[in-house]
Formats: structure tokens, C-alpha cells, sequence
């Protein structure tokens, strides 16, 4: 099966690559045209990326794309609630891959910081946030098999709350299924606003689960809330 199988809707577009090499490669010069534009249009830029395994390939393709950096902030959809020198730290995966070479440049603003809370940390987050240029110009999405995107996990206590088209936070706390539980998300309204929406996943498991949400509810399997325009799709096997 291929990302050309699934009946998605007409209005999201779909790309498929013959490997993962390839995919990051087409997703960094995709990314890196969406900033370089934003940044001659407006004067600057916000890109807002994902973390997991999977973007590795990709953060380094991004770093060594010639763009005025300085212009870019970078932020991430969400983290896990460790200290930046954990190795789950989302920003932790970004400092060491994507801030460096020509992106080295690039302003972070991250969501993890010490807090007395969870509820405090996701707080503190959505404060930061507010010098986040909004609307986010590039926004990456990977997805889990569970059909989570960013932190937005299925059965998670303040979900319903983080999908909320008409909510006012930025960032709520979230728990994950797996280890390390705790997290921090940015919620929909926030990812949803943004001008180029990417979602990137890599093999069939990932079409199956696609394929199921195309059929479920946002609160079953969050990533379906996402499947609409500007929505494109990019997947290698
Ligand atoms: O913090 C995280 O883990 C990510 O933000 C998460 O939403 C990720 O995108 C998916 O879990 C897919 O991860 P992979 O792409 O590594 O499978």
C-alpha cells in the first residue's frame, strides 16, 4: 500500500519517496523555501517542528540550507517534560541536530523549563510562546501508530480541552502513554493555524493508521483532526 491507496480528502496533498534519505531531503528544501519566503515577505519566520526518531534525517538536511537564520524562530510541537540534557528532550534532538551549520543561527524557543509542576511548566510554555510569530509559516507533524500528533495522545486526560478549535491556551500538559509520560503540547488551534502543515511519516503501519483515522473522531485519534487543507502528506515505506 501507498500514500496514493488512502481516501483522503481531494484537499490534502500526498507525496510518496523511495526512502527515508530521499523524504528528508525533499522535506528540508520544502521547508527551507516556505522560511526563505516568509522571511522576503514579512521579515522573519516561525517554524514549528516535531520531535521522535524519525525528523533526525531531516533537521540535519534543514540545517545546512542556505536562508537568513537569524530571521527564523524555531519552536517545537511539543516536549517532554525532562531537562534539555536528557536524551527524550525534544530540544535537546534540536540543538543537536538542526541548530547547526547555517541554522545555527536560528532563534529556539522552547517549551521545557524548570517548573514545580507539570501544569506549571505547560504554563510557563504558553508564556513563552507569546513572542512566537503567529500564525506559524512551516509546521512539521510526525504521527504515532496511536494516531497521536505533537503531544496529542489519544485517552490523554486534556484532550478534549487541547483539541478545542476555539481554545485560548497555547500549551496544556498532556500524559503519554508511554515512557516518559509527562509531556507539554502545543493544542490545535495553535499547530492548526499554521500556513504550511507537513506531516511526515515513514512506513505501512503509519498508512494503516492513517487509513483508520480517516474513520474515527479527533478524540479516538487526534492526527485526524489535521487531515484537511493545507494538510500535505509526506511518506516514504
Ligand atoms: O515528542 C514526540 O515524540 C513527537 O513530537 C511525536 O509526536 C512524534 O512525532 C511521534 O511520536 C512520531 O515519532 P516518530 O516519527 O519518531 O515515529
Amino acid at each position: 500500500m501507498a500514500i496514493s491507496d488512502l481516501p483522503l480528502p481531494a484537499e490534502v496533498g500526498s507525496q510518496s519517496f523511495k526512502d527515508a534519505a530521499h523524504m528528508a531531503q525533499a522535506l528540508a528544501e520544502r521547508v527551507a523555501r516556505a522560511l526563505d519566503d516568509a522571511v522576503s515577505q514579512q521579515g522573519g519566520a516561525s517554524l514549528v517542528v516535531s520531535g521522535g526518531r524519525s525528523p533526525i534525517a531531516f533537521f540535519e538536511a534543514l540545517s545546512t540550507c542556505e536562508l537568513d537564520w537569524s530571521r527564523v524562530q524555531v519552536s517545537l510541537a511539543d516536549e517532554r517534560w525532562v531537562d534539555v540534557s536528557d536524551p527524550d528532550s525534544n530540544e535537546g534532538l534540536l540543538r543537536r541536530h538542526l541548530l547547526q551549520n547555517a541554522a545555527a543561527e536560528a532563534q529556539l524557543i522552547g517549551l521545557s523549563q524548570p517548573a514545580e509542576s507539570l501544569d506549571q511548566a505547560a504554563h510557563q510554555a504558553g508564556q513563552k510562546l507569546s513572542s512566537l510569530r503567529q500564525p506559524i509559516d512551516v509546521l512539521v507533524l510526525g504521527m504515532g501508530s496511536d494516531g497521536h500528533t505533537a503531544s496529542l495522545f489519544p485517552a490523554s486526560p486534556m484532550l478534549e480541552q487541547a483539541l478545542d478549535p476555539d481554545g485560548t491556551e497555547r500549551c496544556l500538559p498532556m500524559l503519554a502513554p508511554s515512557k516518559p509520560q509527562q509531556r507539554i503540547t502545543m493544542t490545535y488551534p495553535l499547530l492548526v493555524s499554521a500556513r504550511t502543515q507537513i506531516l511526515s511519516i515513514q512506513g505501512s503501519e503509519k498508512l494503516e493508521t492513517l487509513q483508520q483515522a480517516l474513520s474515527l473522531e479527533p478524540m479516538q485519534m487526534p492526527i485526524r483532526a489535521f487531515l484537511h487543507s493545507p494538510l500535505e502528506i509526506y511518506w516514504c515505506p
